[in-house]
């Protein structure tokens, strides 16, 4: 049976932390994830993934000042970015979470690549009992973004030659700017540490829209991919009225 993260930077946002943890677990969801959660004690949101028996799969760093959206692929700000990807270990060893998303922030050129690589060799090398995942994200959502595509993301992943870093798969960034995600999965398998699933192109609930993730999910399973997937939808009302794609068998998500 196919397995879901609640993305709780999107799922139970209303909810502090911990309770949304028991909100995803009461929901049936088999793992969670967030993105940024410093501002809740992680002694606490630890305490609810033992209560829960949830694993929380990753976290991100934060973004910056407003407006901003990472720093690791800022060349002049290569201190704060690692005091963030220090921040971002500290509380993922905190709350025993297996994975760091390293943000690289809007930025182009050379020097971006280089200050991104630099960063990211730093968080794999301070971090080699995590994760390090990197994420392309959708140029209408994040115009400037500095990772925009699986193959730029694969091609730095291969240069900095760290085993633990690896591409966060978002099916709908990744729909919008490339298409063909079947064989883009099946490529980049090897080096995918999560995929992540929402409809395109409004980021809804994954029962509708121009993806249909009952391929996706089929293939997958013959894929051998057995992690769950990361459900990072914007839920239209309250969660709990948009569950119908995870309990109800009938829509053939879940199978
Ligand atoms: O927006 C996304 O897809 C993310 O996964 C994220 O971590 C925040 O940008
Ligand atoms: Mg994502």
């Amino acid at each position: 049976m196919t397995r879901f993260s609640a993305n709780l930077g999107f799922l139970w946002a209303d909810l502090p932390l911990p309770d949304a943890i028991r909100a995803a677990h009461a929901a049936g969801f088999d793992a969670v994830e967030c993105h940024w959660p410093y501002d809740h004690d992680p002694a606490a949101v630890r305490a609810a993934l033992d209560e829960t028996g949830l694993p929380m799969l990753g976290l991100n760093t934060l973004r910056g000042q407003p407006g901003e959206n990472g720093l690791a692929a800022l060349p002049d700000r290569r201190s704060e970015a690692r005091v963030e990807i220090d921040r971002a270990i500290r509380y993922a060893r905190a709350i025993g979470c297996g994975s760091v998303h390293v943000m690289a922030g809007f930025a182009q050129g050379r020097e971006a690549e280089a200050a991104f690589l630099a960063n990211l060799d730093y968080a794999c090398t301070t971090a080699p009992d995590l994760t390090i995942l990197i994420e392309p994200l959708n140029h209408y959502d994040a115009p400037g973004y500095f990772l925009q595509g699986s193959d730029q993301a694969a091609e730095l992943i291969r240069r900095a030659g760290h085993g633990n870093l690896r591409m966060m798969f978002d099916c709908y960034h990744l729909q919008i700017m490339e298409g063909d995600l079947t064989r883009r999965l099946e490529r980049h398998l090897p080096i995918i540490g999560h995929i992540q699933i929402a409809s395109v192109p409004d980021r809804g609930t994954p029962d509708h829209g121009e993806l249909d993730y009952r391929h996706i999910i089929s293939h997958l399973k013959a894929l051998g991919w057995s992690r769950p997937l990361g459900a990072e939808y914007r839920p239209v009302g309250p969660t709990d009225a948009t569950l119908d794609w995870l309990v109800d068998e009938g829509l053939a998500i879940r199978y």
